[in-house]
């Protein structure tokens, strides 16, 4: 059985505007996201700012009502049967509040488990499984603000735990993490699907849905736009290469012109302290430079390479790289 089904999910947010004359419009969070999870699966959901992660992962936890569409968990609707969802759940959203600084590690677990009525003898035995599974044992009996935000978010993780929910939501739990933060972060994950959960985790970054997730769905402007294993996904640009041209500032024309070109694939922008860097998918390889260069004539050029295409490239050309 699936433990996650999505049908046809949609929700709409009503915004007002203006002061004098008040204006409502309606934004489109998700327009149309259908996905199923296996049991034990950890499945990636994976988008650029504002496509519609959060919204999705709300509308499973019951937090949200959806505007259309359904979605089941473990069997049960998210609408209908909110409340016997909710025991069998557990969230945690990035940069989150809501643990007690003043208190230890411990002392936060102790009290939230009383809080979601976990008996005083299964909570003796959970919380140090708990400690050890997030990697704060030894440091429980430290107050929470001694703690660094990675500590703080794997606290976070544990609580979620504390009721032995089957279905764990991930939203972006490594945002605002520092990089070994967030890797200790990332191995806590890994070490929750070993204890056989099923795992929906949001995230930015393509690099750490492809180290920890079994399958990806893209999501792009409300819609799933690709949905497989990450190997599977990175087979979409084997064949092209990729070229990277160095540069120290780069006028739109000049990108939409080469993004015209009848060899280009995709372009993509990164900017790097000062200099940005031109990345465009191209099946010619390195024969493109010498067109391309033309095409960037009176611009500041540093380092050109051409390399093979990665995850973050399949990433790139399906959600629209320049655009960004
Ligand atoms: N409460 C709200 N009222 C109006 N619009 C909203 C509200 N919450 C989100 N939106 C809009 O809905 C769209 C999807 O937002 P959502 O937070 O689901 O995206 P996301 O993929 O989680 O983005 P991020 O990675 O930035 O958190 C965005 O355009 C956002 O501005």
């Amino acid at each position: 059985m699936d433990a996650i089904t999505v049908n046809h999910l949609r929700r709409l947010y009503k915004s007002t505007d203006g002061i004098i004359k008040r204006t409502t419009k309606e934004v489109v969070a998700v327009e149309d996201v259908s996905f199923e999870i296996r049991q034990g699966e950890l499945f990636g959901l994976l988008g650029p700012n504002g496509a519609g992660k959060t919204t999705s992962v709300k509308m499973l936890t019951t937090l949200l009502i959806p505007s259309g569409g359904s979605a089941t968990i473990l069997g049960l609707d998210v609408v209908k049967d909110a409340n016997k969802v909710r025991p069998r759940i557990g969230f945690i959203f990035g940069g989150e509040r809501g643990l007690y600084w003043r208190l230890s590690g411990l002392d936060n677990l102790r009290y939230f488990a009383s809080l979601y009525y976990v008996d005083e003898a299964t909570s003796k035995k959970r919380i140090p499984e708990l400690l050890e599974i997030v990697g704060l044992k030894g440091r429980e009996r430290e107050k929470v603000e001694g703690y660094s935000r990675g500590m703080r978010q794997r606290l976070h993780i544990a609580r979620a735990l504390l009721h032995d929910p089957e279905v764990l939501f991930l939203d972006e739990p490594t945002m605002g993490l520092d990089p070994v933060g967030a890797r200790e972060l990332r191995t806590t994950v890994k070490n929750l699907q070993s204890a056989n959960k099923t795992i929906l985790l949001t995230t930015h970054y393509m690099f750490e849905a492809d180290a920890l997730c079994q399958r990806i769905a893209v999501i792009n402007k409300g819609k799933i736009v690709a949905l497989d294993t990450p190997e599977k996904l990175k087979e979409n640009v084997q064949d092209l290469s990729v070229v990277e041209v160095e540069l120290y500032g780069i006028p739109q024309e000049v990108i939409e012109r080469i993004k015209a070109l009848d060899f280009v694939v995709e372009v993509s922008i990164e900017n790097r302290d000062q200099r940005q860097v031109m990345q465009v998918h191209t099946p010619k390889g390195p024969e493109a430079i010498p067109v391309l260069v033309e095409h960037l004539n009176g611009l500041r050029i540093g380092r050109i390479i051409t390399r093979e295409p990665t995850l973050e490239d399949a990433y790139v050309r399906l959600v629209g790289g320049a655009e960004q």
